[in-house]
């Protein structure tokens, strides 16, 4: 899980999916299948994909009583994807019942997917964080906040920005998994997202894995494009 880079599959529907993947052919790649295609080709994409051997985020970001997150969990879980998430406003009782939800719904002999909680979107500005919830303290202290939160439920880890991972993981340990969407290249439109950085800036904080949408499945040479992400990413390991 750590060290990836995820693409966000944030395409209508199937057809869309398969055209853009005839570009990688034979590459396994860590694909993140959100709101958009789930919504309109259900649980049979996850199969799809599964199938061809890539790895799955299913990024659905539950946010509902504990209840019902947990009942819903228990049937996401049958998908045996990797990695699956929910708000951290939920709050802690909501993020432990997904956990539990999770766990009761794993198939014997499969791997629970790891579940991680959004805290403040990657397209919120500290300005829009004051001004439309009302949280007054810095943003960075809101994402702290609930990624402590998450890690007291134990969840594994959070979506937060590039310029949160590093006090994330300076309070909650490196195994605390920090996912970043907001990763553009310095040339690429940044679009609504708020809090950008690029591949190797996001390595430099310590960020476990990127998460990459538009700029590859938009790009007119999207295997290139991942490749220069994937280079930028991968490169500071060397
Ligand atoms: O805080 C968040 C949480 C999720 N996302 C998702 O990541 C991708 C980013 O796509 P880009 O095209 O690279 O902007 C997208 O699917 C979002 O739903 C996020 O951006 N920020």
């Amino acid at each position: 899980m750590k060290n990836s880079l995820i693409i966000a599959l944030d395409f209508a529907n199937k057809n869309e999916v398969s055209n853009f993947l005839k570009a990688f052919e034979n590459e396994k790649l860590f694909l993140k299948v959100g709101m958009e295609l789930f919504y309109q080709e259900g649980p049979s994409i996850i199969h799809d994909l599964k199938e061809q051997g890539h790895k799955i985020f299913l990024d659905l970001k539950l946010h509902d009583i504990p209840n019902t997150v947990k009942s819903a969990m228990k049937g996401l879980a049958r998908l045996n994807c990797d990695l699956v998430n929910v708000h951290a406003a939920g709050g802690f009782e909501m993020m432990e019942s997904a956990l539990e939800g999770l766990e009761a719904g794993t198939i014997a002999g499969n791997k629970r997917p790891a579940c991680i909680a959004v805290t403040q979107l990657t397209s919120t500005s500290e300005e829009q964080m004051k001004k439309e919830q009302l949280i007054q303290v810095p943003l960075e202290e809101s994402v702290l906040h609930y990624a402590a939160l998450a890690s007291k439920a134990k969840l594994d880890g959070v979506v937060c920005s590039t310029f949160e991972a590093r006090s994330i993981h300076q309070s909650l340990g490196s195994s605390f998994l920090t996912v970043a969407p907001g990763i553009r290249l310095k040339t690429d439109n940044v679009q609504d997202q708020k809090r950008v950085a690029t591949p190797e800036y996001a390595k430099s904080e310590g960020v476990s894995t990127i998460v990459v949408g538009r700029s590859i499945t938009q790009s007119d040479q999207p295997l290139e494009k991942y490749l220069t992400f994937k280079r930028s990413w991968e490169g500071v390991f060397s």
